[in-house]
């Protein structure tokens, strides 16, 4: 007897990451090739052909684990009974904005969102958020579905942060993507946060060496990488005219099937959630930290008691500060916004 659906929902599915989302949330490329998904799509009432259109598409696919496709513009419908949601609906920055630019535009959705989650969704549903600025809207989707739904199951994406820097590390030493484990991307999905590969390893041919010998160039490591990394959204930007949207699908995905499933032995990824303090991280902060996950439980756990040098303290600061800021103008936006 094959297990009872997953229902998932993506909002934004009429735009540019939604179409490159829901083909692999609908494939079993994320909850596995024997468990049916039920899909629920949300976009703004404009956008309703462009949303029928995926939806034949999907069903042009012919998958068999696609068992149900809903298209719907409001979100009591879109918010019933989900067990996940990728919260991707959201302006996108053009060339010369900040992702904090977004805020006072974006903001306001997630607050309308959060409050749907407290009202439509079950208490165990687990949410990423991929619409920028991520973990701000992250924070403010939390706390409007707070009473209902943990704080635990909110999350915002810095996998798309941490696959980069997966990639660049590869490409530096020679190696492949699954030669490189243990990357930490700290803090914002933003120009402050920091890439860190001081815990990262290499495997090279038999050996497993620590990427700071592999890579053999600190400078580089403290310096071009970081700001690769950093600033890799607003390089495709400048050369798509659009943000990036395939890579930021494959990354939502990635993030919900680590979730679903559990992280390997011995290796974590990187993920915003929740801050309980660790690293000096004030609590309730939606902080990009390294994680593993129980793919039993669904619970994830912060790695702990990593040793920080002078140099990713500083750093670390930095994506601190600008998340406190974020979070204090999302309060106030929000107390503006009458939703
Ligand atoms: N966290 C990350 O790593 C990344 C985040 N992003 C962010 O993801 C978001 C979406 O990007 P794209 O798909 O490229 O944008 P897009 O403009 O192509 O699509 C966004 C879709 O969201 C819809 N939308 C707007 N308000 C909505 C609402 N209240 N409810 C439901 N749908 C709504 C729009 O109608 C549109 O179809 C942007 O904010 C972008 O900055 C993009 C890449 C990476
Ligand atoms: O950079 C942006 O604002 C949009 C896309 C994004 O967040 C990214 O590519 O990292």
């Amino acid at each position: 007897m094959s297990p009872a659906p997953i229902r998932a929902l993506v909002t934004g599915a009429a735009g540019q990451i939604g179409y490159s989302i829901v083909i692999r949330i609908a494939d079993g490329t994320v909850f596995g090739k024997d468990q049916p998904v039920e899909l629920v799509l949300l976009d703004i009432p404009q956008c309703v052909a462009s949303l029928e259109g995926v939806v034949l598409e999907l069903q042009d696919c012919a998958l068999p684990t696609l068992v149900g496709v809903e298209a719907v513009t409001n979100e009591k419908d879109a918010f019933q009974n989900i067990d996940y949601a990728f919260l991707v609906g959201a302006m996108p920055r053009r060339e010369g904005m900040e992702r904090k630019d977004l805020l006072a535009a974006n903001v306001k959705i997630f607050k309308s969102q959060g409050k749907a989650l407290a009202e439509f969704s079950k208490p165990t549903t687990k949410v990423i958020v991929v619409g920028n600025p991520a973990n701000t809207n992250a924070f403010i989707c939390a706390k409007y579905a707070a009473g209902k739904i943990p704080a635990s199951n909110f999350s915002a994406m810095t996998r798309l942060d941490h696959n980069r820097a997966l990639a660049q590390v590869a490409l530096k030493t020679g190696t492949t993507i699954g030669d490189v484990k243990n990357v930490i991307i700290w803090g914002n999905h933003s120009g402050t946060q920091f890439p860190d590969v001081k815990h990262a390893t290499i495997n090279k041919g038999s050996n497993t060496v620590d990427a700071y010998t592999a890579i053999n160039d600190t400078n580089w490591i403290q310096s071009g990488f970081i700001s690769t990394v950093q600033k890799r959204g607003a390089v495709i930007i400048e050369k798509r005219k659009l943000s990036s949207a395939m890579s930021a699908a494959k990354a939502a995905c990635d993030h919900i099937h680590d979730w679903h499933f559990g992280t390997k032995p011995g290796e974590w990824v990187s993920m915003a959630i929740p801050s309980d303090g660790s690293y000096g991280i004030p609590k309730g902060l939606i902080f990009s930290f390294p994680v593993t996950i129980d793919g039993a439980t669904k619970e994830w756990k912060i790695v702990k008691d990593l040793p920080l040098d002078d140099f990713a303290k500083e750093k670390i600061q930095i994506t601190t500060k600008e998340l406190e800021e974020e979070r204090d103008d999302a309060l106030k936006a929000c107390d503006e916004a009458n939703i």
